[in-house]
This record gives C-alpha cells, sequence and structure tokens, in this order.
C-alpha cells in the first residue's frame, strides 16, 4: 500500500527566519522524488513537517487528499531513515526490526518471523543474531531499512541514508532501494545534495534552494531543460552562454541556434549540457558545428572535459567571446589553441531567460 503526498504551500520560520517559503509538491503513489539542493537549503526541515517531527508555520501535508496537521507521528503511516542508523545497541538485528512490532503488542515470535522476511529484503537474514556493534556502516543501513519497512509504511522517508557509504556500498544500496520499490512499492522522498544519486533513486527531482523549490521534474527535464541558471548549475550543467532571444532562436558569441518554440523575447542564457555536445572529426560533413579553439582539458577518469573558446577571433567582434565546455569520451590527442568544431544537437539547447 502507498499514500500520495501533497505539500501545500509549506512554510517554516524560526523567529524571524524564514527557512521554508511556500514549498508546493505533489508526489503520486509509489513514486519516488528527490528532494535536491545544497547544504542549508531546507531539505531536512521539509522533511521533518512530512515526518510530523516538526509543524509547519504554515501551509498543509496531505497523504491521499487527507490533511494531516492533526495526526501523529506514529500514524501517518510513513518511516523514516537518517544517515545514521540508529540501531538500538542493546537488541540483535532481528530483534532491532521486529521493534515496531513488539511496541505494536505482537507476541516475540511473530514479531521476529514478520522481521526475518524484512531481513531477508535487505539480504541480511544470515546476520539475524548478530549484536549490532558487529556490523559495518552499510550492514547497519540495511538493518534500519529494514527496521524502517517492518512498520510497513505506505511513505518512505529517506534522510540522506547513504551519505556516509563509499562508493561501491552505495550503488549496492541503491539496487536494494529499487528492489524495495519493485517488491513494496512504497511512495519515497529522498534527501540528498548528490545530483548523481537522485537521478538513479527518483522519477522526479524538487531542487531546493535557500528553503523554495526552484523547480520540480523529471530526471530529464531538470537537466536539459532547467527553469533557471541556478538549477543548471546545481545540476551541474558547464555552459550558460549569455545572449538574447528573438523569435525561438538564441543569438550570442556561438552564433545563432534554435531553441525551445516558447522561449520568451529578450535577454537570456543559453544552458546546453556538456554531456550534449561533441568534437566533430575533421572532414565530417553533417549538423551545423560551432568553431572554436582548445582552451584546455581536465580528465574526468575515463572521460575528459574539453574547453573550448569561442568567437574570440571574431573579425566584428559584435558578440564576444564565450567558453564552452564538451565532456568526450577517453583522452582526446588534443593541443591548447588548436582549432576543433563542436557538433551540438539542437533540440538539446535550452534558453533560460536573464535575471
Ligand atoms: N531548529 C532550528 N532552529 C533554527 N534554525 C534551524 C533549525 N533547523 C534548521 N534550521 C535552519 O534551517 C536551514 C535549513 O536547514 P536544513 O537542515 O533543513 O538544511 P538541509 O538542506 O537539510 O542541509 P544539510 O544538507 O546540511 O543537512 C538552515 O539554515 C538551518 O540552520
Amino acid at each position: 500500500m502507498s499514500s500520495g503526498l501533497e505539500l501545500r504551500a509549506v512554510s517554516r520560520s524560526f523567529g524571524s527566519t524564514g527557512v521554508l517559503h511556500d514549498v508546493s509538491l505533489t508526489v503520486p503513489p509509489s513514486r519516488c522524488v528527490a528532494l535536491l539542493g545544497a547544504s542549508g537549503s531546507g531539505k531536512s526541515s521539509l522533511l521533518r513537517i512530512i515526518a510530523g517531527l516538526d509543524t509547519p508555520s504554515g501551509g498543509e501535508v496531505l497523504a491521499d487528499g487527507a490533511d494531516l496537521a492533526a495526526v501523529p507521528v506514529e500514524e501517518r503511516g510513513m518511516a523514516l531513515v537518517f544517515q545514521k542508523a540508529l540501531l538500538f545497541p542493546h537488541l540483535n538485528v532481528v530483534d532491532n526490526v521486529a521493534f515496531a512490532a513488539r511496541m505494536a503488542g505482537r507476541r516475540r515470535s511473530v514479531a521476529r518471523q514478520q522481521a526475518m522476511e524484512f531481513l531477508d529484503l535487505v539480504q541480511l537474514a544470515d546476520y539475524a543474531r548478530r549484536p549490532v556493534g558487529t556490523l559495518s556502516g552499510g550492514q547497519e543501513q540495511r538493518v534500519a531499512l529494514a527496521r524502517a519497512l517492518a512498520r510497513q509504511p505506505r511513505i518512505l522517508l529517506l534522510d540522506e541514508p547513504f551519505a556516509s557509504l563509499d562508493v561501491q556500498l552505495r550503488q549496492d544500496m541503491y539496487a536494494l532501494i529499487d528492489h524495495i520499490r519493485a517488491q513494496l512499492a512504497p511512495t519515497v522522498v529522498v534527501v540528498t545534495h548528490d545530483r548523481q544519486e537522485a537521478s538513479i533513486l527518483a522519477d522526479s527531482i524538487a531542487v531546493l534552494d535557500e528553503g523554495r523549490i526552484l523547480q520540480h521534474g523529471t530526471v530529464h527535464q531538470i537537466h536539459y531543460e532547467p527553469a533557471t541558471q541556478q538549477v543548471n548549475n546545481l545540476l551541474g550543467g558547464l555552459n550558460a552562454i549569455p545572449g538574447v532571444v528573438r523569435d525561438g532562436r538564441h543569438h550570442s558569441a556561438l552564433g545563432v541556434l534554435a531553441v525551445q518554440e516558447d522561449a520568451v523575447d529578450g535577454p537570456a542564457v543559453l544552458t546546453v549540457r556538456q554531456e550534449a555536445l561533441r568534437l566533430v572529426p575533421s572532414g565530417e560533413t553533417g549538423g551545423p558545428t560551432i568553431k572554436g579553439s582548445v582552451a584546455g582539458l581536465t580528465s574526468l577518469g575515463a572521460r575528459t572535459l574539453v574547453r573550448i573558446l569561442v568567437g574570440a577571433d571574431d573579425p566584428a567582434g559584435s558578440t564576444g567571446s564565450a567558453t564552452l565546455a564538451v565532456d568526450v569520451p577517453g583522452r582526446p590527442q588534443l593541443l591548447p589553441g588548436q582549432v576543433v568544431e563542436v557538433g551540438l544537437h539542437e533540440h538539446r539547447a535550452w534558453a533560460v531567460p536573464q535575471r
């Protein structure tokens, strides 16, 4: 069972300081939304309000259309997992997971039997009798997840639950969350400051900054159709070229490029993901290209970020110059100053009004 979640104009102030401002968000049942934002943007404050651990200064939290204002934490049908597992140190693994059922009055044997199903789900059934002090960080988080799931929440709230795990363990946990979603289909809200994690886990991402949602959209929209320049920055988009939009075309140091049809005329920044650009081998014919010179190379490991200066030798000097970042596979054999051509999938260019 899962519930739809809705936030309506939620705000929260501490004294005279507002930390959440008119936050509205809808998450359909069984969907996963990521709250993505820098440290201090209000992600945890929002999650605490959803869970009922804090009261909003204004606005409403609803589950399946019902206002939760008067519903206490334990009756909201939600479970929360934090960055720290916060297991009960005096209980072994299975009794940690069985805890809620025991509190609800179930017999020990029944509670343990049910707990075993959830330990099985997180692939820790063999660890049932272990003291929790003997677990690794990744195993602790699995137990914390099993304990949360044993409450059979309709909405699962995850507050940076994998932030302290190493890269490999995090990948394992992402697979586990996929598995849990496929098996139990809870609605999930995951707080993270890691855009890759948000993209892997969530169906949609709500980008939070200074207590406001800048944009809520699919993973694709947030990356390729940012609502503001700040969303582009927060999602790691490196290209933001100033210019002006006239009749669906953006004019800048890059030349004239088609952007979305409904782009508003006026000053606008052209965003185009570095991953949506490519270096065109000399002699290749086909779509439009942008000519520039190599300004620098940065290794990304298996890929390389090539920075290309465009428009610096424009004889008219009317449009100025711009640097374009292009993310390419491997390590291209390029020298600083070398002239290259960049292929741009025009439908990937997106204009954002300049403020
Ligand atoms: N109880 C409180 N009293 C006063 N200010 C608070 C309180 N709780 C949170 N804040 C402030 O609200 C803002 C948002 O904090 P919050 O913890 O929600 O951010 P966050 O995005 O989760 O950050 P992080 O990723 O670092 O956990 C911060 O400026 C924080 O100092």
